[in-house]
Formats: C-alpha cells, sequence, structure tokens
C-alpha cells in the first residue's frame, strides 16, 4: 500500500482536543484490515532494518501498532505506560505534549541491558513523548537510535527534536500544515 493509500485511510478531525488541533485520528486506519496490515508491516520492515531486539510502545495509541510489530517481528513488547498502571515500582519521566503534559512510566525489568529496543508509535507532533521513552527506556539499560511512527507532523518540529535526543525517526506518511 502507498504512502497517498495509507494517508487516505486517516481521520483528520478539527478542533479536538482543543481548538486549533487538527487531530490526525488512526480509528479508520486500524478500522480497514488491509490498511492495519500494511501500516504494521511497513513499520515492521523499519524495525526489522533497524535491528531491534525488542520493541516498546507508548499507551495507548502506541500499544495498537507496537505489540502487533512486535508479533510480526516474533519480538517481546515493552510497554511505555502512563502513570500509576503498573504493579510494581517503576522508573518515570515528566514530558510536554502538543496539548498539556503528561509522565510516562516503565518497569525497569522489562528491559534488557544493551537491548537494542524500537520505540513505535502512531504518531510524532513535537517529539515530546517519544524522547521522555527513548530517555526513560536508555535509564533502564536499552539502547534506543530509531523510533517508527504510522504518521509525522513535520511543522511540529517532532522529528528534529528527536534527532536532538538521539534518535533517528522512521515515518510511513507526513501531514504538514498540521
Ligand atoms: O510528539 P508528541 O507531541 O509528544 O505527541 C505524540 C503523542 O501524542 C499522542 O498520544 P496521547 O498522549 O494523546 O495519548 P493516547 O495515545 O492515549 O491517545 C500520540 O499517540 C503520541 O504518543
Ligand atoms: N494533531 C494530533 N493528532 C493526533 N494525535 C496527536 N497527538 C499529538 N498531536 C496530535
Amino acid at each position: 500500500m502507498t504512502a497517498d493509500e495509507l494517508k487516505g485511510l486517516i481521520r483528520t478531525v478539527p478542533d479536538f482536543p482543543a481548538r486549533g488541533i487538527q487531530f490526525r485520528d488512526i480509528t479508520t486506519l486500524i478500522g480497514n484490515g488491509p490498511g492495519l496490515r500494511a501500516a504494521v508491516g511497513q513499520l515492521a520492515c523499519i524495525a526489522r532494518e533497524a535491528g531491534a531486539e525488542a520493541i516498546a510502545g507508548m499507551e495507548a495509541r502506541g500499544f495498537i501498532f507496537g505489540a502487533a510489530v512486535a508479533v510480526e517481528l516474533q519480538l517481546g513488547f515493552v510497554p511505555v505506560r502512563k502513570p500509576g498502571k503498573l504493579p510494581v515500582e517503576t522508573i518515570g519521566i515528566e514530558y510536554a505534549l502538543e496539548y498539556g503534559s503528561d509522565r510516562l512510566e516503565i518497569d525497569p525489568a522489562s528491559v534488557g541491558q544493551g537491548q537494542r529496543i524500537v520505540v513505535v508509535d502512531d504518531l510524532i507532533a513535537t517529539g515530546g513523548t517519544a524522547c521522555a521513552a527513548a530517555q526513560l527506556l536508555r535509564k533502564a539499560g536499552a539502547v534506543v537510535e530509531d523510533a517508527a511512527f504510522v504518521i509525522d507532523l513535520p511543522d511540529l518540529g517532532g522529528a528534529a527534536a528527536l534527532r536532538e535526543c538521539g534518535a533517528a525517526v522512521h515515518a510511513l506518511v507526513d501531514f504538514a500544515g498540521h
């Protein structure tokens, strides 16, 4: 499936969750079997070429694609969670969003020392979430040099921010003029 065909399956909802935000909604993409299959397959190719030994995904939308990529590559999946969800002692990090701020947490035991982890998420906007996830995974001992997204919003500078954070950005489609 081409990038334009994938892009055509993504719905844009204006003014959600706040006025002025063009929300790029993957509900329509994941509701389409061939579209979901193509997106997961293309993300898996990127992760395989990056030498992934495990896949990490951020709650919630990153779980959809990240877990599917992990299954495709027969790798383990590291859940990067919103606060208070993991039943063990976690390590966490605060980060800024396009609309607000949040916190991510992981179980440090879910990461192998020196393990090469590729971060997978539906979308990169400011790059705050992905950079926070990379920092957290590294703190637990992982090597994080690549991140793969279905959607890049280039106007928000996330790809550049994540490169600054030490990880290369790979995206299947982009929406300029967020
Ligand atoms: O590049 P950034 O500016 O950090 O934004 C991108 C993040 O925002 C969205 O998640 P959100 O926090 O809205 O949570 P959700 O997956 O639970 O909807 C999206 O799924 C990314 O994880
Ligand atoms: N514009 C946007 N659309 C969908 N998810 C997002 N996460 C951050 N910005 C977003």
